[in-house]
C-alpha cells in the first residue's frame, strides 16, 4: 500500500517531538562488502549482516513504541518505481557513470526495463557485479575484473540524514561529496519528486549544486540552522545553502562551523547534537576550539544568486549560537570524560543522538561514560545496540532522516 501523508511534511528544530522519520534497514548492500572494497565503501569493517538488520530492527522498533511513525527508504522507493516515468529516470541515471561503456549500457537499460518495482529497488541499492550480467559482453567486461561493479552498491544508505534534510516545509536533496555515495542522492530525489506522498513538496539545493550533506545541518532552532563545513560540506556548500534559505524566509541565521576535515569528524553531528532546546552534547576534545561565523542576510536583492550575504567573524561556536537563538546559554553538557575515553566514544558515536523529544534521545548502548553524564544532565537516554550498524561510522542520527518533527511549543 502506497504510504499517505498524516500531516505536513517538515522540521524547524532538533528536538521537536518527532513524528515521522524515513530509515533504512540494511538490506543486500551492505552483503558487497569486502576487504577490498570496505574503505572505498566508508566502511570501517564488514559487518554481520543479519546481526546488523536485528540491531536496525530494534532501533526501529523503539521508535515505534515512542510513536514515531518509521518510513523506509526502499518501500518508499519500490512505490516510487511503480511509475514507469520514475522507473525510467531512475534507470537512466542509475546507468549514467562513465565506466560502463555503450554496449553495457544499452543491455543493462533493457533488462533493468524488466525488472518489477521491487527488483528494480534491489538493484539500485546493492548494484550489479561483472560477473552477473547475462548479456551486453564485449569490450567493457573483458577488461573489467569480474567482481568490479557495473553499478556499485549504496552501503551508506543506512544513513539517511546525509542524503536529505527537511528545513520547514521544504526539503533539500544533498550533493554528497564522496564518490561511493553520489548516487543516493539519485534516489532521494526520485522519491520526493515522483512518490505520491510527498506530492507538491518544494526542494531546496540538489544533487547537481556545491557540496552539502544532511550529517552537517543542525537545526539549532525555528530560523537558525549551523551548517559543518569540513571532509564533506564545502564553504562553497554552506554558501548556497544560506542563500537558500534566506531567499526562502527558511531561516534568518547561518551558522557556518568549520570542523577538521578527518573521518572521526566527517560531520557535525559526530561531534555535536541537541538533547535539548538549550542543550547540546559534545565531544570534549573539541569543546574548546569549535567557532562558528555568522551569516545573516544584509540585503534580499532580486533572487538568491543577487541577495547579499553579512559575515561575521568568527566567535566560540556556543556564544554565537545562543546569540542566533536568542537564549542567554547553549549549554554544553559537561561530559568530563578524560581525553582517551572521549576519543574513543566519539569514534563511537557517542555524541552522535537523535532526540526524540526534548531531553529524550537515542543513543547507542556501547558509549556507558558519556550516555551516563548524559542521565546525569536529566537526558532520558533510550540506548540502542550497535555493534554491527556503527561499522559504517554513524549513529543514531546519521540513521534517521527526520521528515516531520512537531514545532516547539512556547511555554
Ligand atoms: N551523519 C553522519 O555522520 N553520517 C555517517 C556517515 C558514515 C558513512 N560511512 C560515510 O562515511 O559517509
Amino acid at each position: 500500500m502506497v504510504s499517505t501523508p498524516s500531516g505536513p511534511h517538515g522540521a524547524d528544530s532538533e528536538v521537536g517531538r518527532l513524528a515521522t522519520v524515513m530509515l533504512h534497514r540494511p538490506g543486500n548492500e551492505l552483503k558487497r562488502l569486502t576487504p577490498r572494497n570496505n574503505d572505498r565503501l566508508l566502511f570501517d569493517g564488514i559487518p554481520w549482516v543479519s546481526r546488523a538488520q536485528d540491531e536496525h530492527d530494534a532501533f526501529a522498533e523503539t521508535l515505534r513504541e515512542r510513536g514515531v511513525e518509521v518510513l523506509y527508504l526502499t518501500e518508499l522507493l519500490t512505490e516510487t518505481l511503480e511509475s514507469e516515468l520514475a522507473r525510467n529516470h531512475a534507470i537512466t541515471s542509475a546507468l549514467s557513470g562513465l565506466h560502463l561503456g555503450d554496449t553495457m549500457r544499452r543491455y543493462l537499460a533493457q533488462a533493468l526495463r524488466e525488472l518489477s518495482p521491487t527488483e528494480l529497488t534491489d538493484v539500485l541499492t546493492a548494484g550489479i557485479r561483472n560477473d552477473e550480467v547475462r548479456g551486453g559482453h564485449g569490450l567493457v567486461t573483458s577488461l573489467l575484473d569480474p567482481h568490479d561493479f557495473l553499478i556499485d552498491p549504496l552501503p551508506n544508505l543506512l544513513f539517511t540524514r546525509d542524503s536529505s534534510v527537511w528545513v520547514r516545509d521544504r526539503v533539500a536533496v544533498t550533493s554528497l561529496a564522496m564518490p561511493a555515495r553520489k548516487r543516493e542522492t539519485q534516489l532521494t530525489e526520485l522519491i520526493y519528486t515522483e512518490h505520491p506522498r510527498f506530492a507538491g513538496t518544494r526542494k531546496i539545493h540538489g544533487w547537481h549544486n556545491e557540496h552539502v550533506e544532511g550529517g552537517d545541518v543542525l537545526l539549532l532552532a525555528p530560523g537558525v540552522i549551523a551548517v559543518g563545513v569540513g571532509e564533506r560540506t564545502t564553504p562553497a556548500g554552506v554558501e548556497r545553502l544560506a542563500r537558500q534559505v534566506f531567499h526562502a524566509d527558511l531561516a534568518h541565521t547561518v551558522l557556518a562551523v568549520p570542523i577538521a576535515q578527518e573521518r572521526a569528524t566527517m560531520h557535525l553531528d559526530t561531534v555535536c547534537t541537541m538533547v535539548d532546546v538549550d542543550k547540546v552534547v559534545m565531544y570534549p576534545n573539541v569543546a574548546d576550539t569549535l567557532r562558528a561565523v555568522t551569516v545573516t542576510l544584509a540585503d534580499p536583492g532580486s533572487d538568491e544568486s543577487d541577495l547579499t550575504l553579512s559575515v561575521s567573524d568568527s566567535e566560540p561556536f556556543l556564544v554565537a549560537a545562543a546569540k542566533a537563538m536568542q537564549i542567554d546559554t547553549l549549554h554544553q553538557i559537561d561530559t568530563g570524560l578524560d581525553p582517551v575515553t572521549a576519543e574513543r566514544e566519539q569514534w563511537d558515536d557517542g555524541n552522535n543522538t537523535l532526540a526524540l523529544a526534548p531531553r529524550v534521545a537515542v543513543a547507542y548502548e556501547r558509549n556507558d561514560e558519556t550516555n551516563d553524564r548524559l542521565e546525569d544532565a536529566g537526558i532520558e537516554v533510550v540506548r540502542i545496540a550497535g555493534s554491527e550498524l556503527g561499522s559504517g561510522r554513524g549513529g543514531p542520527r546519521c540513521m534517521s532522516c527526520p521528515i516531520v518533527r512537531e514545532p516547539l511549543r512556547v511555554d
